[in-house]
C-alpha cells in the first residue's frame, strides 16, 4: 500500500497474508480474504504457480508474534476457469483457497461480509485498500498491515482512453488514481468499501500501472467480487 497509514491491530480481521514455502521458511506473498471458516478468497495470479502454501489469520506484524494469529494449511486451491496468466485484462483474476482446518472466529478473526450479486458502487464511494504489500513503487513489503483511503472509480471514467481504456472491464473495480495505491504484495487482498455503516469487501486487489503503482490515472485495479457470488457458491456449496 502507497501512502495511507499503519492499520489499528485487527481492525480488518478478515485480511489475510498468503505465504509460500521457500527453503525452510515462509514468505508473504498476497493478501485474501477469509469469507467461510474454511474459505479464502484471493487473487488467481497469486497461485497460479506450484508451490506449498500457508494462510495466517489475526495478524498484523508480520515479522513478530502477537499471540492471536491462526495459522492453516491449504488444502486445495480453485482458480477461476477463465483466469488466463497471459492475459490480466481479460480479469477473472480470482480463486479460492480451501483450508485444512477451520478458522476459530473472535475479535482478531472474523468472516468478510460479500456484497450482493451484481452490485455495482457509485462513483466515489468510500472504500479502504489494506495490504502488506509496497509501501513505494519497487520498495520494501510493510511489516505491519496497512490501509489507504481509496474511493472508487466509475467504469466509464476508469475505462476511458487517459485512464485505463480497455484494460478495464466491467468485471472489475477501479479505486483511488492519485497519491495512494496498492502495490506489489497486496494482491489478493480486500478492497473494503463501506455500504450503509458496514464494509463489504467489494474488490480483490488485482493489478497497478507497471510505470508505478500510484501513476495518476491509473486507479489501482480490482476484480468485482458482486460479479462472482454464484461462482463461488457453486464452489465452496
Ligand atoms: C503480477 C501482475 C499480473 C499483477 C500485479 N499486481 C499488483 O502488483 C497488485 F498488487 F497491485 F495487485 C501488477 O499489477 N504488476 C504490475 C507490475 C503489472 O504487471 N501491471 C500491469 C500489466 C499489464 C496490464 C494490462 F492489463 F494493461 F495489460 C496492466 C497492469
Amino acid at each position: 500500500v502507497v501512502g495511507g497509514e499503519v492499520a489499528q491491530p485487527n481492525s480488518w480481521p478478515w485480511q489475510i497474508s498468503l505465504q509460500y514455502l521457500s527453503g525452510s521458511s515462509y514468505y508473504h506473498t498476497c493478501g485474501g480474504s477469509l469469507i467461510r471458516r474454511g474459505w479464502v478468497m484471493t487473487a488467481a495470479h497469486c497461485v497460479d504457480s506450484q508451490r506449498t502454501w500457508r494462510v495466517v489469520l489475526g495478524d498484523h506484524n508480520l515479522n513478530s508474534n502477537e499471540g492471536k494469529e491462526q495459522i492453516m494449511t491449504v488444502s486445495k486451491v480453485y482458480i477461476h476457469n477463465g483466469w488466463n496468466s497471459n492475459n490480466i485484462a481479460a480479469g477473472n483474476d480470482i480463486a479460492l483457497l480451501r483450508l485444512s482446518n477451520e478458522a476459530s472466529l473472535n475479535s482478531a478473526v472474523q468472516l468478510a461480509a460479500l456484497p450482493p450479486s451484481g452490485q455495482i458502487l457509485p462513483n466515489n464511494n468510500p472504500c479502504y485498500i489494506t495490504g502488506w504489500g509496497r509501501t513505494q513503487t519497487g520498495g520494501s513489503l510493510s511489516n505491519s498491515l496497512k490501509q489507504a483511503w481509496l474511493p472508487s472509480v466509475d467504469h466509464q471514467t476508469c475505462s476511458s482512453s487517459s485512464w485505463w481504456g480497455s484494460s478495464v472491464k466491467t468485471t472489475m473495480v477501479c479505486a483511488g488514481g492519485g497519491a495512494n495505491s496498492g502495490c506489489q504484495g497486496d494482491s489478493g487482498g480486500p478492497l473494503n468499501c463501506q455500504v450503509n455503516g458496514q464494509y463489504y469487501v467489494h474488490g480483490v486487489t488485482s493489478f497497478v500501472s507497471s510505470s508505478g503503482c500510484n501513476a495518476t490515472r491509473k486507479p489501482t485495479v480490482f476484480t468485482r467480487v458482486s460479479a462472482y457470488i454464484s461462482w463461488m457458491n457453486g464452489i465452496m456449496g
